[in-house]
């Protein structure tokens, strides 16, 4: 915990040392190899840490069945309490840890605070809410029978986390997981390990029995040990689709129960009635917002034909007043992208899309020359003339690249849009309200926004359909991808029996 306090203002002197799993309540050093998590922005090492290996693992798992025998023999109030507590701790350290944040996965300290740590505040702050409230249900069976339905915990589960929005996503995971009576493991992803154990200390600072949450760090290898485990009841991951395939056919193994926040190549669609400001702000919501490293975003923009042209050219102007710089400095509207290789795998979209034809009407390059050279840092691109079939249009990116097409129908805006395995979100920009409840309705999407983009309020179920995911985090559907019901019938009478 020290270690993880012991940051400068100066993103380029910072180092946070060495990094340990937290377990049972206790910091101890996986037993597999050292790797380093880098600070983006400059290159260098921010912090090292011991894989996890099976052994790890298993000893989290039992630390985290314990703690769960003691915590759902807490009265509810008092585990309400606990999470309030987290909460409110969140929010007392919300720019310590915003700066965590912003070492570890490059985010703008512009979006931070509010977008990543209240984002983690309130989510624990609703599942206190709701945590008393989460009842069973009665049923009614004649004269002489009822039954009962339980809503009772999984047990320990298990969350494996992308690097985009480490603290939200562990929180997401954690909150609603915790306030259905369960215990969790959390596994951040092995680029941005730092808020989840900041997290976790939280956790346990709120009063939560040892090894309610713990974090085992770790890359692939610790992932697949979580989903194989038998003593895992659920796993709940947020990453890539590839990813999402290989968890869930290792949780089949065991029969755990799977929540998957999957990728995405969302459209935004804007009709020739929308607001063409509001329009663009949408777009650039969706496109550049924390880099463009965000799985609902809109890379797919749809623009109506007449409007297509005015949105164009406010979208370059727009886009190229971004201010990319040190993500510590409050100025900065763009940070690095996360690594090396994520850069070169934007870059070479970028590539792509020149060379299937699409017009590259600004950004797209690295940046080479100057402080920001050292970090993995590129222009904010826009893509014009992009047709359906094109790489950039059909392959998530996850890097801040704007695909614009042009439609004339809403029927046909319907179909392009749908056509993708993808279904994670999409947004529509009109000032028809009758049009925009219709395109919500024939979206094949997890989330719809009308008149917005990217808003992810903590009680709105967020979540994707088709190959984006299967479950929901957030709002009260979130309790019951952690819990599970039992029936109970009661009998008032004799028992009747043919024999
Ligand atoms: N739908 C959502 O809510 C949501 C949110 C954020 C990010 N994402 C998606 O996440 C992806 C980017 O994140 P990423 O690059 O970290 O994804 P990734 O799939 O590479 O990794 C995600 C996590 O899975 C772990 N992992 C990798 N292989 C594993 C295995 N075989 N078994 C178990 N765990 C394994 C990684 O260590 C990491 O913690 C994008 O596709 C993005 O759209 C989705
Ligand atoms: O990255 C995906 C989840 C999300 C969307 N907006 C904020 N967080």
């Amino acid at each position: 915990m020290v270690q993880l306090y012991r940051q400068g203002k100066d993103s380029l002197m910072t180092s946070l040392g060495r990094l340990r799993n937290h377990i049972g309540g206790e910091h101890v050093e996986g037993s597999g190899s050292l790797f380093e998590t880098i600070n983006p922005t400059t290159g260098l090492p921010l912090g090292e840490a011991r894989s996890s290996l099976e052994a790890d693992v298993d000893s989290a798992v039992q630390a985290a069945a314990a703690a769960q025998r003691q915590w759902i023999a807490m009265p509810p109030a008092e585990r309400a309490r606990v999470l309030h507590r987290v909460s409110q701790r969140l929010r007392d350290k919300r720019m310590e840890l915003a700066r965590l944040e912003v070492l570890d996965a490059g985010k703008a300290i512009q979006e931070v605070p509010a977008a990543d740590i209240d984002s983690a505040a309130d989510c624990f702050e609703f599942f206190a809410g709701v945590l008393q409230a989460a009842h069973g249900e009665h049923i009614d069976l004649g004269p002489s029978a009822f039954a009962y339905v339980r809503r009772e915990p999984l047990g320990v589960v298990a969350g494996i986390g992308a690097w985009n929005y480490p603290i939200q996503i562990a929180s997401w995971k954690t909150a609603p997981a915790l306030a259905a009576g369960n215990a969790m493991i959390f596994k951040p992803s092995e680029l941005t390990p730092v808020s989840a154990l900041a997290l976790s200390e939280i956790v346990a600072e709120a009063g939560a029995p040892p090894g309610l949450m713990n974090v085992v760090l770790g890359a692939g290898e610790t992932g697949a040990a979580l989903a194989a485990h038998p003593g895992v009841a659920k796993i709940s991951l947020t990453g890539s689709v590839p990813t999402g395939t290989r968890v869930m056919a290792a949780a089949a193994e065991t029969l755990k129960h799977v929540t998957m926040e999957l990728g995405g190549k969302s459209p935004l669609i804007v009709f020739e009635d929308a607001d063409l400001d509001d329009a663009v702000s949408a777009a650039m919501l969706g496109n550049f917002y924390t880099q463009g490293e965000i799985c609902s975003n809109a890379t797919r923009v749809f623009v109506h034909r007449r409007l297509h042209d005015a949105f164009l050219e406010r979208a370059i102007a727009r886009t190229e007043a971004i201010r990319v710089g040190d993500p510590l400095d409050p100025d900065t509207q763009m940070g690095p992208l996360i690594s090396q290789a994520h850069l070169e795998k934007v870059l070479g979209y970028v590539e792509a899309g020149r060379a299937e034809g699409a017009r590259l009407v600004t950004g797209g390059g690295r940046i080479t020359e100057g402080p920001l050279a050292s970090g993995w840092f590129m222009r904010p691109a826009i893509f014009a003339d992009c047709t359906d079939t094109m790489k950039i249009v059909t392959e998530e990116i996850f890097g801040p690249v704007m695909s614009v097409m042009t439609f004339e129908t809403e029927e046909e805006a319907v179909i392009r849009a749908n056509a993708t395995p993808f279904g994670l979100a999409a947004g529509v920009m009109t000032r028809d309200l009758a049009r925009a409840h219709r395109m919500a309705a024939a979206l094949q999407a997890g989330v719809v926004w009308i008149n917005a983009y990217n808003l992810t309020p903590v009680a709105m179920p967020f979540g994707g359909s088709k190959m984006s995911g299967i479950g929901r985090e957030n709002g009260l559907a979130a309790l019951d991808f952690y819990s599970q019901r039992k029936s109970v019938y009661v009998n008032l009478g004799s028992v009747e029996a043919p024999y």
